[in-house]
């Protein structure tokens, strides 16, 4: 079976990445981590980058797994080889590998490259051979395959038949325009495997396995495509990192990695690797500068993420009921989301997550169940805010005896415009701390900024631990009134402090107080846990 990664020249063809050396010197790296048995680097010789990678790459890539593989075309039509000056800067990347795309419909070739069915057939077979006798292993990707091959059969698999009988080690059929489904993927390998087993007079298996398979994902099955072509009995498949690509992208190689190996059973990565998918994917994600799609299969954090209460009753008996793997195996986790639609089994694991035993409480879990509900119908969303939630649990269990680090008297806040232009906000807080009153005032860019600034002056003295918290996000949704009430705000402030970070949610018709429920559940949280810790 060979892995073939494509990130870094399809991958690279997706609108607004661009990688720079050091970004696909980084990329590499990590596919090599992942245990891919080829990387395509980019095309040498049609854009200085990429030909600078390849310089940089013979002295600063140590592959330990990967073969290193460089993407061009055949030479040009009417023109000697040797003389083809994108022949030559492919030849000079020094690559144990190359990847030649050919035109492989016979409309392209006429239509796209004006030329004829025999010097094209004449290009692949002179640039293959080329290649070959430089020592180079030779892959050929028969652009348009599938499409072409409904056109004209007998040419498509001819042009396959060219490339392997002049030396490449593999045809890969390439669905360019990403317009399949599995079920004509699985039609088409079957009659070419025949077509080919008679073309090069070989057995039906040994001709299917010197196919490849490249599936751009038009019809959102690049994945499933590839994965039918491999049960088909194609051993070569080429994918990119979280399917990155042309248009709407490639085949996601996590998912066609897990698919076939975890679920088909074929060893495709060497042992240990593919526990490393989710670490890899999201630093490819990080160095692409695209945010990880957190629905992506085996490797989003929701991938996992259970929801529906009566999902987290079945999983409270044995994970393994709702999980179609152990998320482990590729490094993720499993989550269980508090929401308006958890159940009591829900709020239970949930809570266990966060140190919170309810099990042995059936009135505080039906407490803190009822509550989550009537507070979610009022806007709030424990989904994000694992911290608001957990102050809940534990105030439930506690039946109200919760010790809080403070007592709210007042707040009070002002903004002022001044003659100049400068617009300042001025908050002014009332607490009682241990049994002390404190009265304290502060200046922020803002109002929210100034109640923070004026608990953590009232706070301070008592927990000076206060000082190491900073506010690393604050989000603010404005949710349609219902029952004839005006619109409302929900706040969700992210608090960080030496490593941890916790997010907490604040609920109420004026966006003010909103934020100061959510300020005042982050900083409790982080008083009680930096206590606890
Ligand atoms: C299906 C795929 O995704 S394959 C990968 C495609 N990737 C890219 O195109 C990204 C990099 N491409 C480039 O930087 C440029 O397009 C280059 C350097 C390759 C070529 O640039 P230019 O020489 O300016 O040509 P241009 O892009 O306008 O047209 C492509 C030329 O290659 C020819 N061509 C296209 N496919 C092939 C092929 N398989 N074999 C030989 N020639 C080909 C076309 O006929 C056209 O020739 P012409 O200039 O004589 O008309
Ligand atoms: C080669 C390639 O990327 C394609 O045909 O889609």
């Amino acid at each position: 079976m060979q892995v073939y990664d494509t990130t870094l020249r399809d991958g690279a063809q997706r609108e607004a990445i661009s990688y720079s050396v050091v970004d696909k010197l980084a990329v590499a790296r990590l596919l090599d981590e992942f245990g891919v048995g080829f990387i395509e680097g980019g095309w040498p010789g049609a854009m200085p980058k990429d030909t600078e990678f390849f310089r940089r790459a013979r002295t600063e890539l140590d592959l330990k797994h990967a073969v290193f593989v460089a993407f061009g075309s055949t030479r040009k039509a009417g023109v000697r080889v040797q003389d083809d000056p994108q022949v030559r800067a492919l030849l000079e990347a020094e690559t144990p590998a190359v990847t030649l795309v050919a035109k492989s419909d016979l409309r392209h070739v006429e239509r796209a490259l004006r030329t004829t069915a025999e010097e094209n057939l004449a290009m692949v077979r002179d640039t293959v051979a080329y290649f070959v006798s430089e020592g180079r292993r030779v892959f050929l990707d028969c652009e348009h395959f599938f499409d072409g091959y409904r056109f004209d059969p007998d040419y498509t698999a001819g042009v396959a038949a060219a490339a392997l009988e002049a030396g490449a080690e593999a045809a890969v059929m390439c669905d360019t325009n990403g317009g399949m489904l599995p079920s004509l993927i699985t039609r088409t390998v079957g009659e070419v495997r025949e077509r080919l087993a008679v073309a090069l007079g070989v057995t039906p298996e040994e001709a299917v396995a010197r196919l490849g398979i490249h599936c751009q994902n038009d019809t959102s099955c690049a994945v499933a495509n590839t994965v039918a072509a491999v049960e088909a009995g194609v051993p070569h498949f080429q994918c990119t990192a979280n399917g990155y690509g042309e248009r709407p992208g490639n085949a996601d190689l996590f998912a066609v990695v897990g698919n076939l190996q975890l679920k088909l059973g074929m060893p495709v990565l060497p042992d240990g690797c593919i526990e490393q998918m989710v670490r890899v994917s999201h630093s490819i994600a990080e160095i692409a500068n695209i945010a990880p799609d957190t629905h992506q299969a085996y490797v989003g954090s929701s991938a996992f993420a259970h929801k529906a209460g009566l999902h987290a009753s079945a999983i409270k008996v044995d994970p393994v009921l709702y999980n179609h793997i152990d998320p482990v195996v590729v490094g993720n986790d499993m989550r269980i989301l508090v929401t308006e639609m958890a159940g009591r089994a829900s709020i239970e694991l949930k809570a266990r997550e966060l140190g919170v035993d309810l099990a042995g409480h059936p009135e505080a879990l039906t407490r803190v169940t009822n509550r989550v509900k009537e507070l979610e119908a009022r806007g709030w969303s424990f989904e994000a805010a694992d911290a608001s939630f957990e102050l809940l649990a534990r105030a439930e269990l506690a039946e109200g005896a919760l010790p809080r680090p403070f007592a709210l008297e007042s707040y009070r806040v002002i903004v002022e415009h001044r003659e100049d232009g400068a617009v300042v906000s001025e908050a002014t807080v009332k607490v009682r701390v241990r049994g002390e009153r404190v009265i304290a005032t502060a200046e922020g860019n803002g109002p929210v900024n100034a109640l923070d600034e004026a608990l953590r002056v009232a706070l301070a003295r008592h927990y000076p631990e206060l000082a190491r918290f900073e506010l690393a996000d604050y989000k603010v949704r404005i949710l349609e009134g219902s029952h004839g009430t005006g619109a409302i705000t929900r706040v969700l402030v992210e608090t960080r402090s030496t490593g941890e970070d916790w997010t907490t949610v604040g609920v109420h018709e004026n966006v003010v107080e909103a934020s100061w429920q959510a300020l005042v559940d982050a900083l409790s949280y982080g008083i009680a846990h930096q206590v606890r810790v």
